[in-house]
């Protein structure tokens, strides 16, 4: 089932490119072009699914099974393209040309023609609640005058499939409907060597005893059994070990292990494998296989598909974004306070990580946390949780990197923007600059003509707040949020912390159902029983609704926030179902170490495999001229078998929100003359973001070029030797400046490559001329010792700079 271009595939089926590629993205699919790449049985199952003939029956639907087997559906669209993220109709989706509309251009929709037949309202027998049906019907599905944007809707989201290719990169999970009635030990046989199409192993069932009694009583569809027909794909875990690998693949360990070796790579039994190795080794044995992460688990995240009659409205989640000081915490608190003096809840005094304000009678949720990089950290972990984004712009100011950066963001994650121009009561305000800037950056005022909705404000003074809400309210209508609040609540984790007092107290925003004491949640590799619900206000609730922020008290950890939690049957379903996810977790997080989600190395790869055409790029340089060189050399590559694009630009160190933002949307991040800073290696590390730096542009768009045709060959290989910082310098006349350092990381070794960072852009590359401990020379320094460094040719070292000792070696091609 390989993906091939739209215009291919219409090519071959005698489609327009065009139309197809639209009637996919109503569908819910992220294709932005008809050189976008997608399954071609899956495009034709929804072209199918759009044509005009009545009668067409639909399959097994997800809500029709028990719960445990709302898994997504099968790769093969056999569930069509009806349990596709999609929306169809009116429900769900704003006016192309509405305010706030920050991505112009989306092509307007067609209404009904988005939804495959035999899923519209009607389409099933109501009453079963929480039966799935396409988000679209929200809207009724009369697609009275629906525009249908590329964008999925939040409802989409959060009731449809990531799309193939969606930002986030989730895979799709088969759905296995025979699973939970297979029971624990029902995968077991087809695991072994031979074992067919029942792909995955099953341990034997090894001991029951050794289980915590009772966990397989909700005879729970285990994780890593998924049923398949004997043309599907091998579903394998992630993070599977070698041996595991072999009996996923029915091949002899030995086999595999051999396999390894003649790659390169010595690996144990026991020893975890990277994506990218599971798949070389599958390649290696003809084996078609599918990986599947345990973010891709749809218990996780499941696919909801409520009727259009059960949907009621709820309200926005905003967050605030901008530049530092311009406002964003001043704006929050003087948000709230319209609240106060509104008298409608008689003060916010509590903080949970969410308020919630109303404006001609309805609700508006603010998230706390105001800034593009906990946004985005949410959204790396798959969370949709914004709404709408209120780019705060200081009226005095005007737009800064900061701005920019939160321009950015939201545009990659595709959320509309409205701007507040803040601060209009200071002297030297200009809010028309304002607006000149921005429309520089395509996001034009409504009032010039554009589709975005700009307002004045002053945090300060607290002018205009109320046009704020009212301005949100405008762009929240033409969004249709809408959820079902008559299910078992689901929603994201948006704060969690541990309470000395009262224990793991967790902030959820609820995205559907209804959330009630008592219930059992799972959130992550962490669960609880709802003991006691607090409101924004601090008052004790009983429930809690869709769009409402609660702090929850009963959780037996503290999840992460952006993290999906959702209610189960019961508590003992819900320890396991942590349970299962804490060792997937685990075991995943090894492997990402050794892999990266996207590199360099395999796009050209990917791109010939059909997984991915796009090459996301987030790029940082320490001058704005190399950036612009960068991008004119960017565009000028040849776009054949890859596309590259600059999603993100910046001046400065490599920081937390690039990482985040790569990471979110499966970027790799170039760097020119600047470093890490913070936090950012050892985040990149974790997200499996590839960061590649440079010291000359030509050498970059040598590399990218080389990549986007396959040519790249990992020849010239940097090794960090080491890092020390500079804590005090000297002066010695016949030697020049000595760096009085400290080596914080590995060692330093005498005539090793050297670089000199400093506040994360690279001012010196260069070799480290004498090392000195106590006035002796010597050849190496570890980590915790003080030296004394000279670099060569350079005297300019300052208190604070850091020293980077690497070496380069040519390394073999990696497993890849
Ligand atoms: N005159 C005036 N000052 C304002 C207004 N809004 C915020 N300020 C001031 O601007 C400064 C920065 O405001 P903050 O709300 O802290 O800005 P921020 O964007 O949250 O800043 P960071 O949290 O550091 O990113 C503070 O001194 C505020 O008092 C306004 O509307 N008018």
């Amino acid at each position: 089932m390989a993906k091939k271009r739209i215009a291919d595939i219409a090519d071959t089926h005698g489609l327009n490119a065009k139309e197809l590629a639209k009637q996919l993205q109503e569908a819910g699919f992220s294709v932005p072009s008809p050189n976008s790449t997608i399954d071609e049985k899956l495009a034709l199952s929804v072209v199918k699914a759009n044509q005009p003939t009545n009668g067409a029956s639909h399959p097994q639907r997800i809500g029709d099974l028990p719960p445990e087997q709302r898994r997504q559906r099968p790769a093969d669209g056999r569930q069509g393209g009806g349990q596709q993220r999609q929306g169809g109709g009116g429900g769900g989706q704003r006016q192309g040309g509405g305010p706030g509309g920050a991505r112009g251009g989306r092509p307007q929709g067609q209404g009904p023609g988005g939804r495959p037949q035999g899923q519209g309202p009607g389409a099933r027998p109501q009453g079963a609640g929480a039966g799935p049906r396409p988000a679209g019907a929200s809207g009724g599905g009369a697609g009275a005058g629906g525009s249908r944007s590329a964008r999925p809707t939040r409802d989409d989201q959060r009731t449809g499939e990531r799309a193939p290719a969606q930002a986030g990169g989730r895979r799709r999970v088969v759905i296995d409907s025979q699973a939970a009635r297979r029971g624990p030990g029902g995968g077991g046989p087809g695991g072994g060597p031979g074992g067919g199409p029942q792909g995955p192993p099953r341990r034997p069932p090894r001991g029951r005893g050794r289980r915590r009694r009772g966990t397989y009583d909700d005879t729970i569809a285990p994780l890593d059994v998924q049923a398949q027909s004997a043309t599907d794909k091998v579903k394998v875990n992630s993070g599977s070990t070698v041996k595991d690998v072999a009996e996923y693949l029915g091949v002899p360990i030995p086999e595999i292990i051999k396999k390894l070796m003649t790659l390169g790579e010595m690996a144990t039994l026991t020893q975890t494998l990277a994506d990218e190795a599971i798949q070389v080794i599958a390649d290696e044995f003809d084996k078609e296989i599918e990986i599947v992460h345990a973010a891709d688990d749809v218990d996780i995240e499941p696919t909801y598909d409520d009727a259009a009659e059960d949907l009621v409205e709820r309200p926005p989640v905003v967050t605030i974004m901008g530049h530092v000081d311009h406002g964003k915490t001043s704006l929050l608190d003087a948000v709230r306070e319209t609240e106060v003096t509104a008298g409608e809840a008689g003060g916010i005094t509590q903080h949970i990580g969410a308020y919630q304000v109303h404006h001609n009678g309805k609700a508006i949720t603010f998230l706390d946390t105001p800034g593009h990089q906990a946004f985005t950290a949410m959204r790396a972990r798959g969370a949709k949780v914004t709404d709408i984004v209120v780019l705060v712009v200081a009226a005095d100011d005007g737009v800064k990197p900061q701005t920019e950066e939160a321009i950015d963001h939201a545009r990659a994650a595709d959320v509309p923007i409205v701007v507040a121009v803040n601060k209009i009561d200071k002297e030297g305000a200009d809010p028309t600059r304002v607006r000149t800037e921005l429309t520089q950056r395509d996001l034009q005022p409504a009032e010039w003509g554009g589709e975005i909705e700009y307002v004045d404000v002053s945090a300060k003074t607290k002018q205009n707040l109320e046009d704020l809400l009212e301005t949100i309210q405008v762009v929240a209508d033409l969004e249709e949020l809408k959820a079902n609040p008559n299910v078992e609540a689901s929603g994201h984790v948006i704060e969690s912390k541990l309470d000395p007092g009262r224990g793991p107290v967790v902030t959820l925003l609820i995205d559907r159902g209804t959330l009630k004491i008592g219930d059992a949640v799972v959130a992550g590799a962490d669960w609880g029983k709802v003991r006691a619900l607090v409101d924004y206000k601090g008052d004790r609730v009983k429930e809690a609704h869709p769009g409402d922020p609660v702090e929850v008290l009963g959780f037996d950890g503290v999840p992460e926030a952006g993290e999906f939690f959702h209610v189960v049957e019961s508590d003992k379903r819900a320890r396991v179902l942590a349970a299962e996810r804490a060792n997937r977790l685990k075991t995943e997080s090894i492997a990402r170490r050794s892999g990266r989600k996207v590199s360099l190395e395999d796009v050209f790869t990917r791109a010939k495999s059909g997984t991915s055409k796009e090459l996301n790029l987030v790029v940082k340089a320490d001058v704005a001229g190399s950036l612009e060189a960068i991008e004119d050399e960017i565009a000028k590559l040849p776009q054949t078998e890859v596309f590259a694009q600059v999603i993100h630009r910046g001046v400065g160190g490599i920081n937390e929100s690039d990482i985040m933002l790569a990471a979110a949307s499966d970027a790799v991040v170039l760097g020119f003359n600047v470093r890490p800073v913070g936090d950012a290696a050892a985040i990149a590390d974790r997200e499996g973001v590839e960061i590649r730096t440079y010291s000359v542009i030509y050498r970059a768009i040598e590399e990218l070029r080389a990549a986007m045709e396959g040519m790249l060959e990992p020849e010239e290989v940097e090794e960090s030797l080491g890092r020390a910082e500079v804590r005090q310098t000297f002066r010695a006349s016949r030697i020049g400046v000595i760096a009085g350092s400290y080596v914080t990381e590995g060692m330093i070794r005498r005539g090793a490559k050297c670089r000199l960072v400093r506040d994360g852009t690279v001012v010196y590359d260069g070799e480290i001329e004498s090392l000195r401990r106590f006035q002796e020379d010597v050849r190496e320094v570890q980590t915790g010792f003080e030296c004394g460094i000279v670099l060569r040719n350079f005297q300019d070292v300052k208190e604070g700079d850091v020293l980077e000792a690497y070496e380069t070696k040519r390394v073999e091609r990696e497993l890849t």
